[in-house]
């Protein structure tokens, strides 16, 4: 009889051939990973988001590349990549409301003002994607989009929302699998990209670069 343990299986069928790195501080994107079964090294990039300009998608793709391609260079520096070359990702989420790109809101008037505008209207949740493998020095990257239908929050329900800090520290004051899903209607696309990372676009980037994703798996 062969093994009958179900999916999950404590024994991952693909042993790990590649080293995975995450070029983000972000705490979703890490946990959107580890779920997906990945166990990436963190290194921040350190890029500075400030002064970009273009379309949404543009600047977040933009960031994307800055942020992987910073972790690359210092993998490289150090020579951390000639016996294990991993795998790198970096990205950055906007909102994009009337061809607007907003980030983090600056402080908690900022957020309250954001969700006034947002408020019962449909954004594109942008998230740029880079991936460089540096066994081959290849990079491949794009961006995906979520449109968002934001909800009708009452102002006392906003003051309360800002006033857990939240929205402050993620991309469009809200999040989809935090506090702020009380005052999310729906989506229409892709559920991880609205978080920070389209775990479908990650397969379909690695894809890419001849990468099997399975074989990222821990
Ligand atoms: N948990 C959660 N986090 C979200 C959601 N929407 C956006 N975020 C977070 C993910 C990212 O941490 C942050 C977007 O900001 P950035 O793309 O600039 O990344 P962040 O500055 O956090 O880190 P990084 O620049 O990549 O080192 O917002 C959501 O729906 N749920």
């Amino acid at each position: 009889m062969g093994d009958r343990r179900g999916p999950g299986a404590d024994e991952n069928p693909h042993p790990v051939t590649r080293r995975l790195v995450l070029a983000s501080q972000s705490p979703a994107r890490l946990a959107l990973l580890r779920g997906a079964g990945f166990a990436p090294d963190v290194i921040v990039s350190g890029v500075d988001e400030s002064g970009m300009t273009g379309t949404p998608a543009e600047i977040c793709l933009e960031l994307a590349r800055r942020k992987c391609r910073a972790v690359v260079s210092s993998l490289t520096a150090n020579g951390d990549v000639d016996v294990d070359p991993p795998v790198v990702i970096g990205c950055d989420s906007v909102l994009e409301l009337d061809g607007v790109a907003y980030g983090k809101p600056k402080d908690a008037a900022d957020a309250i003002t954001r969700w006034q505008l947002m408020a019962g209207r449909t954004g594109i949740l942008q998230t740029g994607h880079c991936v460089v493998d540096l066994a081959t020095g290849r990079e491949s990257s794009a961006v995906a989009a979520t449109a968002v239908r934001f909800g009708t929050p009452s102002e006392e329900e906003v003051a309360a929302y800002v006033a857990t800090g939240e929205p402050l520290v993620v991309a469009g004051a809200f999040t989809i699998d935090g506090r702020g899903s009380l005052f999310i209607d729906g989506i229409d696309g892709d559920h991880s990209n609205v978080i920070g990372l389209s775990l479908p676009l990650f397969r379909r980037l690695l894809a890419r670069l001849d990468v099997s994703a399975v074989d990222l798996w821990r």
